[in-house]
């Protein structure tokens, strides 16, 4: 796969958060571009061989994970995630024509985006009715339709801009600094070196009828100094009480500390799967302890090997 044959599908229209996240991306400069309208239609492509790479957005600092995104990722599609980019959110409300705030009775926008907002949509429209939209892309060019589809909408301010639509208020967004983390998922293949600044993701089912099932999974990172950085329960959909957990982690299948961890995971939860270690967008070095380290993993195998050649 060289850089210039990529395909990347991605949630579109044109001028989503995600498109901004695509090209950040590994080869997202040059690839060429398929906006879909969901994020499961972005991750279909990828397993039907028309795209080479999926970007989604998976997880939000404000609202949390992605729910359609990490069902799909975890269960229903064989996909490995190989790259992460974050992309800093600010929302404007805009209309086609210049529109007084009192005046509007509809806002479309993404779920994500409206739970983003909620307090100024409060404050502000309080009895404007919320529109859904598949992302704040499709809102924005929403308005411009035959039929407009609310009389305003909350997108990225890059957007509006483009399609020249008239601004009524920026920085909308009820808490200032969030950030939107977007991976670039694609099928299973080779997985991206080590940097010593990664992430592993994994799904586990959380074994049913098992008193301390989850301490005992725990346990297995925090005796290798694993440190997690996100750890949701999801509903498998195979009835109430059946989950499974959503985890990023810091460290790379590479590394003893984080390959030992699973192993013994595996153990108590045969389905754990395993989804992909690739470089952090942060750059954050993972802290490692001595005990913990290449090193030890290297020096503790070589005196078992010892024992069991006698
Ligand atoms: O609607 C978009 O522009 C998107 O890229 C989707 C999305 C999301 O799913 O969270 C991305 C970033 C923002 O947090 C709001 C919406």
């Amino acid at each position: 796969m060289t850089a210039a044959t990529l395909t990347y599908s991605f949630l579109g229209p044109q001028g989503t958060f995600t498109e901004a996240a695509l090209e950040k991306m590994p080869g997202g400069d040059s690839c060429q571009r398929v906006p879909t309208a969901s994020v499961l239609s972005a991750l279909t492509m990828v397993d039907t061989g028309e795209a080479d790479g999926a970007v989604v957005p998976i997880e939000n600092s404000v609202e949390g994970g992605v729910t359609a995104t990490l069902d799909a990722v975890s269960v229903a599609h064989d996909l490995h995630i190989v790259a992460e980019a974050l992309v800093p959110i600010s929302f404007v409300l805009v209309s086609k024509e210049p529109l007084a705030l009192s005046a509007i009775r509809s806002v479309a926008t993404h779920s994500h985006a409206w739970a983003q907002v909620r307090r100024w949509a409060e404050a502000t429209v309080p009895t404007a009715e919320y529109v859904p939209a598949s992302s704040t892309a499709a809102a924005a060019h929403g308005l411009l339709a035959e039929h407009p589809i609310a009389d305003a909408a909350i997108c990225a301010p890059l957007v509006a801009q483009q399609l020249g639509l008239h601004i009524i208020a920026t920085g909308i967004e009820d808490v200032s600094g969030a950030v939107t983390r977007f991976v670039l998922t694609a099928k299973p293949g080779p997985i991206p070196a080590m940097t010593g600044a990664d992430k592993t993701t994994i799904m586990i089912p959380l074994p049913e009828d098992r008193p301390g099932a989850l301490m005992e999974i725990l346990e297995h990172f925090s005796t290798r100094g694993v440190n997690l950085c996100r750890i949701e329960s999801r509903p498998t959909g195979n009835g109430l009480g059946s989950y499974f957990f959503s985890i990023d982690l810091e460290g790379h299948i590479q590394e003893d500390r984080v390959a030992d961890a699973l192993a013994g995971i595996h153990r108590i939860s045969p389905k754990l799967r395993f989804l992909g270690s690739y470089p952090r967008a942060d750059k954050k070095p993972q802290q490692v302890l001595p005990e913990v380290s290449e090193a030890a993993f290297s020096a503790a195998k070589t005196w078992i090997a010892s024992l069991q050649d006698r």
